[in-house]
């Protein structure tokens, strides 16, 4: 089956850098200049800069080349996955679509697997996810995910055509689990990246990770998901990276909050949006979820860090 990626920012661009080490791929911008300037510098300076993307890579920004692939990874902003399908789904249709975003809608508190079988119910779809920054795959440094597939052949199948040198893929068929995990691990991030940023110390980044971890299980378990998945790759796994390192733009954001600095608005960061549609789901579904309601808290400038951190200390003493 032949691949592409739709989507040329960071992840896009190396997960495409990856596979071409499988055979030909193709790497589909929006931008004609921005396919043009890839094509012709074999870099992409603008969202993976200092990465050389190999041979069997083709960039495009001709939509009908790129989806006349079997297999297309959507590596685009979760909150802008839906205007995507929408814009190009006389292409997409019929083709197997693996999603590659980390979050939760806005408006609709869906996950991406969810949202295309809402855009596009004939299509079978799949979500790839898990600990993996994208500088790490463009190097070829060892890296493992999960793929996350509601068919168990066609699961096998993404599997096998998506693994490579570098790139080692699990699988389960517990989709809601694999979208929950990387949605909010991103959330917990944020949390994390303000008590550090904030000097309040490792020892509260391990309560608010192993807290995070718990609001992680009540909401998924809530969903159906499986208590597997959330200690898999596509939980635990994401939510140690996420929360422990610099390169995370969800952790600098939450360093940037527990310093009281600005930071750059443009750049992607899901666990923001995600926050305030989990909070929302959790409002409906009366689950508890204190952590992901303060960093709503946080984002909209209602607490500041120090009545954050007296709150969160205050609650309720509980078991554990
Ligand atoms: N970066 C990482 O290390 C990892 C990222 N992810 C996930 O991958 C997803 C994408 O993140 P990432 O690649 O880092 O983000 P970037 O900010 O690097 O890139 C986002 C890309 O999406 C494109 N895009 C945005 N809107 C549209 C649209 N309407 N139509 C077509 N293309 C669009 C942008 O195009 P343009 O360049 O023209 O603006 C850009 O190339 C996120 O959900 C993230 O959580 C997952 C694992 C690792
Ligand atoms: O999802 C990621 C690591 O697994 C990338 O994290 P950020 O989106 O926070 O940079």
């Amino acid at each position: 089956m032949s691949v592409s990626v739709l989507g040329s920012g960071a992840f896009g661009t190396a997960l495409a850098i990856s596979l071409a080490g499988n055979g030909p791929v193709t790497l589909w911008a929006r931008d004609a200049d921005h396919a043009k300037a890839m094509q012709d510098s074999r870099r992409n300076e603008a969202r993976l800069p200092g990465a050389d993307l190999p041979e069997p890579l083709t960039a495009t920004a001709d939509i009908a080349q790129a989806c006349s692939s079997e297999v297309l990874l959507l590596a685009v902003p979760m909150q802008k996955l839906r205007s995507v399908l929408q814009q190009h789904k006389a292409h997409l249709s019929g083709k197997t679509l693996v999603a590659c975003c980390k979050g939760i809608e806005l408006h609709t508190g869906l996950g991406p697997v969810s949202v295309i079988q809402e855009v596009l119910s004939e299509s079978p779809a799949a979500l790839l996810t898990g600990p993996s920054f994208a500088a790490d795959i463009a190097r070829g440094l060892p890296t493992a995910l999960t793929l996350a597939c509601g068919g168990a052949d066609l699961g096998k199948a993404l599997q096998q055509q998506l693994s490579t040198a570098n790139l080692r893929l699990y699988r389960t068929t517990d989709t809601i689990g694999a979208e929950l995990g990387g949605a909010l691990k991103n959330v917990m991030a944020i949390a994390c990246g303000a008590v550090i940023g904030a000097g309040l110390g490792d020892s509260a980044r391990a309560a608010l990770m192993t807290r995070g971890y718990a609001e992680m299980q009540r909401m998924a378990l809530a969903c159906g998901a499986k208590a597997e998945t959330m200690a898999g790759l596509s939980g635990f796994g994401d939510l140690a990276l996420t929360c422990t390192s610099d390169l995370s733009r969800n952790y600098r954001l939450g360093l940037s909050i527990g310093r009281g600095k600005t930071f750059d608005s443009s750049i992607t960061v899901e666990g923001a949006a995600t926050a305030h549609a989990v909070a929302e789901q959790a409002r409906k579904m009366q689950l508890e979820m204190p952590i992901t309601q303060t960093v709503t808290n946080l984002l909209d400038q209602r607490l500041t860090i120090s009545e954050a951190a007296a709150l969160l200390l205050k609650r309720p003493l509980k078991e554990e």
